[in-house]
């Protein structure tokens, strides 16, 4: 089965390339290539009376009288003749193929699937077949079709005959790897079976069942994987940290506020993961603005004053620098000493040298950390703000630097746990609702660029009481070709209209020293309006700037927007939302709607899912899913439960016999998804 699809019966290296097309190599591929859907065909004579007018029929009969071609008007010609079968006679018309007539011989057998005219006993054919050869019996007989992905020069019928046959000469050399056990508990269909039923289905009923158990058997081994990883990880000996009773009473002492309760909650969370052996592997999520930044502080505090080293890894340079002068305000306290390391970074060596001789307690910065070079004295904690954008290999290499660290992964998107168990399922989950004390709910507009003159003067009067403004565009400059507002030109624009108020410009393409510049002067308020890219969309932190104007809106993803309407809101002052948005569609309507509307950035994440569908939303492998081939996020939500119990249950067994073929399965999963 695993030889190459071109040797099977009726392929050849020609199709074969098609079927590669499809991304089918294998024989074994073909028969894991399961229907998109499947489709009601009756066969309209045996069905009888119940036919409806217009449903789709099949039809198997002799041809009775000569056909006939008559031009309707145009290019337009119309082919009729008439079969019958053993119970009646039906009218068959073509459309546009005239040349038939000299094939439909009065006599011959012929195979219609077509749609029916009620009225006139009428098909009007869409796919034929004069082989008396029982091909597909489901065509003859009438019933369920799966329909198949296709591609040109591959149909429908080339696909189901070469699956016939692969079915036929192949099936009984498979053998299922989901332990018994499971299949019963579970109530799934065997492999086999599961073929027969996805590929040729007898009822609706069994071809949802046999999807069920593909859709379940892939959750299931991601699931296992997960499971298995974190075990081992559970296993190894981590680094117990030495925590003090008064811990975090001593370090909030130092901060200019009170820390909510969810903050408290999951500090002492993260320290109790942090005194035990087993290495810490925690996800922290929490809106924007709920104050993540000051639970990784505190974590990195631990793990100083416990003697060891630690690793604040974070997705872009300006991001870097901005926690980097925080963390080192609250460390001065201290007494801690904290580095930055970013590509952009002058003394690396020199970083590199002090990190390995432990002269360096925190090290902030972005993958310029992953580096071979960097090798650390002691590190015990890394702490990674991800926003999907480091996946699972990248946090294997940090941890390669230690020997078993602690690790904190914080994500500024949160997602409902269900998912955040899928995305993170080897990590165990602490989530921050609570905001900070005091904040008032972000006020949030949709408008169209006809109203920029309004927003503008809207802005003008923010500025003279003394607040800051960002706007958002989603491009660097005009000469990437889409269309979307470019952030240079609106700088001119945005320059000349506020004459006297300073107008500053962010975006990716500038040098790391411009960007550093303009972020300082934004932050001491040199700067009141900021026109910048995506680039300030995560984490961006200045409590004095309370409007956010985003240019293309319906250019954003529902996350980002709201990513990105967090950067306002974060001080004592009512801020503002603006949403400039250029299209008039139901679909930029519907998002609109649901940011003017929502600010809990749990149910925003949702409503993104649903309305983007999970390839977009959570992107590529790299972000930390793998590509299902059948499981899908969005529809079966409802598999995630039985299925991560199921993997409790492998886990269990594992030494058992019954379960060595699933754990083989498992391993093929892991090696492809993890290190
Ligand atoms: N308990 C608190 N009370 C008042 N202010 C707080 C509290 N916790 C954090 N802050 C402040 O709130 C702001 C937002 O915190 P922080 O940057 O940690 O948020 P975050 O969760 O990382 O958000 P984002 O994902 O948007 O970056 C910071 O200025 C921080 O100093």
């Amino acid at each position: 089965m695993d030889r190459d699809i071109q040797y099977l019966k009726g392929v050849g290296p020609k199709r074969a390339r098609l079927f590669r097309s499809l991304g089918i190599e294998t024989i074994k591929d073909l028969l894991f290539y399961l229907p998109r859907e499947v489709e009601n065909v009756q066969n309209v004579s045996s069905a009888g009376s119940k036919i409806e007018d217009k449903a789709k029929v099949a039809l198997t009969g002799v041809v009775v009288t000569a056909p006939s071609v008559r031009r309707i008007r145009g290019n337009l010609s119309m082919l009729t003749t008439e079969v019958s079968d053993s119970l009646g006679r039906y009218k068959l018309v073509w459309f546009n193929q005239p040349f038939l007539k000299s094939k439909l011989a009065v006599g011959k057998t012929i195979k219609v699937k077509g749609v029916y005219n009620k009225k006139y006993r009428q098909i009007t054919v869409n796919e034929y077949n004069f082989s008396n050869q029982n091909i597909n019996s489901q065509q003859s007989t009438g019933s369920l079709q799966p329909i198949y992905p296709i591609t040109e020069g591959l149909n429908q019928k080339l696909i189901q005959q070469s699956i016939s046959i692969a079915l036929k000469n192949h099936i009984n050399n498979l053998t299922d790897p989901i332990p018994k056990e499971i299949i019963e508990k579970y109530k799934l269909l065997g492999l086999r079976d599961s073929l027969l039923a996805v590929h040729q289905p007898k009822s609706k009923d069994q071809w949802l069942k046999g999807k069920k158990r593909f859709i379940f058997e892939e959750l299931l081994t991601f699931k296992s994987a997960l499971l298995i990883a974190k075990k081992r990880y559970n296993e190894q000996q981590g680094i117990e940290h030495y925590i003090k009773k008064d811990s975090m009473e001593v370090f909030s002492k130092v901060l200019g506020f009170e820390l909510t309760g969810d903050q408290k909650k999951v500090m002492s969370e993260i320290s109790k993961d942090m005194a035990s052996s087993t290495p810490m592997n925690r996800l922290l999520q929490g809106d924007v603005g709920s104050g993540k930044t000051i639970v990784a502080a505190y974590s990195l505090y631990l793990t100083v004053v416990s003697g060891c080293q630690g690793v604040l890894m974070v997705p872009t340079e300006i991001l870097a620098e901005q926690h980097y002068y925080n963390l080192k305000s609250i460390f001065n306290y201290f007494n801690i000493n904290v580095e930055l390391l970013t590509s952009s970074s002058k003394d690396k060596i020199k970083v590199y040298e002090r990190l390995k001789k432990g002269e360096v307690d925190i090290v902030v910065g972005t993958h310029a950390i992953l580096q071979e070079g960097v090798k650390f004295n002691k590190l015990a904690l890394i702490v990674t703000d991800e926003q999907h954008r480091f996946g699972v290999k990248q946090r294997a290499v940090l941890r390669g630097k230690g020997s078993f660290p602690d690790v904190l992964v914080m994500s500024a998107t949160p997602i409902p746990r269900t998912m955040a168990q899928m995305l993170y399922g080897d990590l165990d989950i602490s989530s921050i609702k609570q905001l900070p004390k005091g904040r008032k709910p972000i006020k949030t507009y949709s408008t169209t660029p006809n109203n920029r003159n309004r927003v503008f003067e809207f802005i003008k009067k923010e500025v003279e009481k003394g607040q800051q403004c960002y706007i958002v565009c989603p491009l660097v400059d005009e000469s990437e070709k889409v269309s979307g507002l470019a952030a240079t030109q609106y700088f001119q624009l945005v320059d000349e209209y506020f004459g006297d108020i300073s107008v500053g410009l962010l975006h990716g393409k500038m040098s790391s020293q411009q960007k550093e510049q303009v972020m300082t002067q934004f932050k001491n308020g040199e700067i009141s309006i900021l026109v910048a890219t995506t680039v300030i969309e995560v984490g961006v932190d200045v409590k004095n700037a309370n409007i956010m104007v985003i240019e293309n809106s319906e250019k954003f993803g529902l996350s980002q927007l709201h990513q990105l309407r967090g950067r306002v809101g974060r001080g004592q002052f009512q801020s503002f939302c603006i949403l400039i948005c250029h299209t008039n569609s139901s679909t930029a309507n519907k998002r609109m709607k649901i940011m003017t509307e929502t600010s809990d950035g749990f149910k925003i994440s949702q409503a993104d899912l649903k309305l983007r569908g999970p390839g977009e939303f959570f992107g590529t492998r790299q972000h930390g899913v793998p590509e299902f081939k059948y499981f899908d996020m969005l529809n079966h939500m409802d598999y995630i439960q039985p299925a991560t119990e199921a993997a409790q249950l492998v886990l269990e067994n594992l030494s058992k016999e019954s379960y060595h073929r699933f754990l083989k399965k498992i391993h093929q999963f892991a090696d492809n998804y993890f290190d």
